[in-house]
């Protein structure tokens, strides 16, 4: 092997895992670490290397495919036909070449083509039996999804039965869910009121959202859909693209703004243009338009790869670019310790704001793209919020630059900076003495999301901090009248008001005391979840990992994040030092709960929708008579719980002959 098939053959190796990487952030996490466009030029790079070195592209590069969505908790379904990706471009070359292929291939002078927009959510399928919805389900691999019909319930516009007398024996519809822009901006907003950390964009807050395990959350943030296609039909009695469309219209189902049903690749394009002009007055997100052969027989004819349909492709718009000078590599310590590289740049206009910072993600993204001060770069804003670096220009870089070395120490405290093998990030490990993170606790623990202490604002917390009177929470509660007054604004008045607010605060509901000591990733709607499975803190910080797993929502990177924080002496420290303080630390249990334990020693897991219980209910349920409620079907299980819609829970049950009772069967046994 030359050197040369020797870097390319590494560079492959890199990128693969890096598509892995990012693969699993976006579609099973729903938090991408890269924008769309660098995602999309990463894997660009893959395709053309893997061209180059292997003469075509294998089948199990990530390049080719689907990415894959499912999670815990989730039954699955099997697609009667499998949902594909898409085959994308950006430029206008690609897209007149695809026409070639389908012309040469069935030779034709010109095609009939729809251009639709694409909307940028996440794909669904809607299977409709005799006319009547019966379940909604995302893609999961492409072969196999989630079920997630009770979330797709909560979707107004979605039609329960088709608007129709002759309605097609069973048919799986594909479409795309989405939040309008509106409704994310609001939901953003509250996040921000309630100190919770802010989705990326519309389309990750759609996926995060049609996964959440209890549809009453679902409920309050409202999803919305469009359908475009077909995956399954029976019987077969679709011949177009365009056809498709009017039934759809005529099923009183949600259908895309705008579509255009074309003749050649001319016009295809003009529509593209014309698409492109008139997307911002749309309610939902586009990024692209998607362009099919209208002929379903042709459509067969020309059939698909493992990823993605020969007859169909996507063409996406470009994000808006700009170059200019990064000043200064600046480091940013959260309150959870985390540093947090940001570039300062030369102000420059971009999609109609004035930038001036951009976030570097973290050291390896520096590393990666080798970023330096000095450098002239390429910032784009790609429906995130925040800007980001995509690339630097290293031909113009000054003589005198040097790499830029992650400083090995806290700027604020000068602490050695740690960082864990399985996370990116730098931390401060010093959350009692160093001066942004205790700042940002202390504001974030009497914020209105946590326990609501008036007049305890950022000024505030400043002084008390800088003077030494507060080093961390618990010291709030040793505050006298005489330590305030001596602060900027402060009277005697105002002084009493503040230490009376405090103190008051001891008697808060016990969530808000857990969200307040600022456990990463518990947010005060987890905060609730968890007080109202634990009932207090004592319980919470003993509860072993199977049983925080089977609390909805509480995934393993948040039962890692309970354990270790509970596991840190300084936390426990100060956990008995609010205890000694006498906050509130265990809420009132109802009497039912102090009676007979019928369930004592049993577990059960869970599947399935229940006809009046919800997960959390039965879960309750269960626990007030001494049982326990467990994620996954062991030997171990005593019973399993199955609504309807179970799935590959119950099906693992039957295997080992755990038994499986329904709601009813539950009511006997307590
Ligand atoms: N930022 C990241 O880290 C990251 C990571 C992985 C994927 N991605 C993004 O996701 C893309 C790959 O995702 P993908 O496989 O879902 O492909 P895709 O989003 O490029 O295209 C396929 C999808 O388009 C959707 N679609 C929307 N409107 C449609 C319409 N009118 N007709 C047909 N389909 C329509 C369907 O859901 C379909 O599954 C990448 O190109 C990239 O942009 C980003
Ligand atoms: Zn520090």
């Amino acid at each position: 092997m030359t050197t040369d098939s020797g870097e390319a053959q590494s560079r492959i190796e890199e990128l693969r895992e890096r598509i892995r990487e990012l693969d699993e952030k976006y579609y099973r996490e729903a938090e991408p670490e890269v924008s769309d466009r660098e995602y999309d030029r990463l894997k660009e790079e893959l395709v053309g290397l893997e061209e180059d070195l292997l003469g075509e592209v294998p089948e199990d590069s990530p390049s080719q495919q689907v990415g894959d969505d499912r999670q815990e908790g989730f039954d699955s379904y099997r697609h009667r036909e499998p949902m594909l990706s898409l085959d994308n471009t950006y430029n206008q070359e690609d897209l007149y070449a695809f026409d070639q292929r389908l012309r040469k291939r069935f030779e034709a002078e010109s095609l009939t083509y729809t251009v639709d927009p694409k909307i940028d959510g996440l794909a669904i399928s809607l299977t409709y039996e005799k006319g009547r919805l019966v379940r909604a389900v995302t893609r999961g691999n492409g072969t196999e999804g989630d079920v997630v019909t009770a979330n797709a319930m909560t979707i107004e516009s979605l039609p329960r039965e088709l608007k129709t007398d002759h309605p097609p024996e069973v048919i799986e519809l594909r479409g795309e869910v989405y939040l309008t822009n509106d409704e994310f901006l609001r939901i953003n907003e509250e996040r921000e009121k309630n100190g919770e950390a802010l989705y990326a964009n519309p389309r990750n807050l759609a996926a995060g959202t049609i996964k959440l395990l209890d549809s009453r959350l679902v409920a309050k943030r409202k999803l919305a859909v469009v359908v475009y296609g077909v995956g399954y039909c029976e019987p077969h009695f679709l011949e177009s693209q365009s056809q498709l469309q009017d039934h759809l219209l005529e099923w009183g189902l949600p259908v895309v703004e705008r579509y255009w049903k074309v003749e050649g690749i001319e016009e295809v394009w003009k529509s593209i243009e014309e698409l492109d002009q008139m997307r911002v007055e749309f309610s939902y997100p586009t990024d692209g338009a998607v362009v099919k052969l209208n002929q379903r027989s042709l459509q067969r004819e020309a059939g698909r790869t493992a990823k993605a349909p020969r007859w169909s492709i996507a063409y996406k718009f470009e994000t808006e670019k700009a170059e200019t000078t990064l000043r200064k590599i600046g480091l940013q310590v959260g309150r959870t310790g985390a540093v947090t590289p940001v570039a300062h740049l030369d102000p420059v206009e971009l999609a109609g704001t004035t930038v001036a910072r951009a976030t570097l993600h973290n050291e390896d993204e520096i590393r990666r793209k080798d970023i330096r001060e000095g450098d002239r770069v390429l910032v784009e804003k790609a429906g995130e919020i925040i800007p980001q670096v995509i690339s630097v220009d290293l031909e113009n870089r000054p003589e005198d630059s040097q790499p830029f070395e992650f400083p090995k120490i806290c700027p604020a405290c000068g602490t050695e900076l740690k960082r864990l093998p399985e996370e990116a990030v730098w931390r401060c490990p010093n959350a009692a003495g160093c001066g942004p993170q205790v700042r940002r606790r202390i504001e974030h623990f009497g914020s209105r999301a946590c326990m609501d202490i008036e007049n305890l604002g950022k000024a505030v917390v400043d002084q008390l901090v800088s003077r030494d009177l507060v080093h961390n929470i618990a010291d709030l509660y040793r505050l006298k009248v005489e330590d305030l007054i001596e602060l900027e604004k402060f009277a005697q008045k105002s002084s009493e008001n503040l230490v009376n607010a405090i103190d008051r605060s001891r008697e808060t509901e016990v969530w808000r005391l857990l969200h307040g000591l600022g456990i990463p990733n518990v947010g005060a709607g987890m905060a609730k979840d968890l007080i109202r499975r634990f009932h207090s803190i004592d319980a919470l910080m003993t509860a072993d990992e199977e049983t925080l797993e089977a609390v909805d929502g509480v995934g393993s990177i948040l039962t890692a994040s309970i354990r270790t924080f509970f596991a840190e002496p300084k936390n426990q420290h100060l956990v008995d030092e609010l205890r000694d303080l006498g906050l509130r630390f265990a809420e009132e249990i109802e009497e039912e709960d102090a009676g007979e334990k019928p369930l004592e020693g049993k577990t059960f897991v869970l599947t399935g929708t229940l006809p009046t219980f919800t997960r959390d209910e039965a879960t309750a349920w269960i626990e007030a008579r001494g049982g326990r409620v467990t994620s996954s079907v062991s030997k171990k299980t005593d019973y399993v719980l199955a609504g309807e819609e179970a799935g590959s829970k119950l099906a693992k049950a039957e295997k080992l002959g755990v038994a499986v009772i329904d709601e009813e069967g539950l009511k006997a046994l307590g």
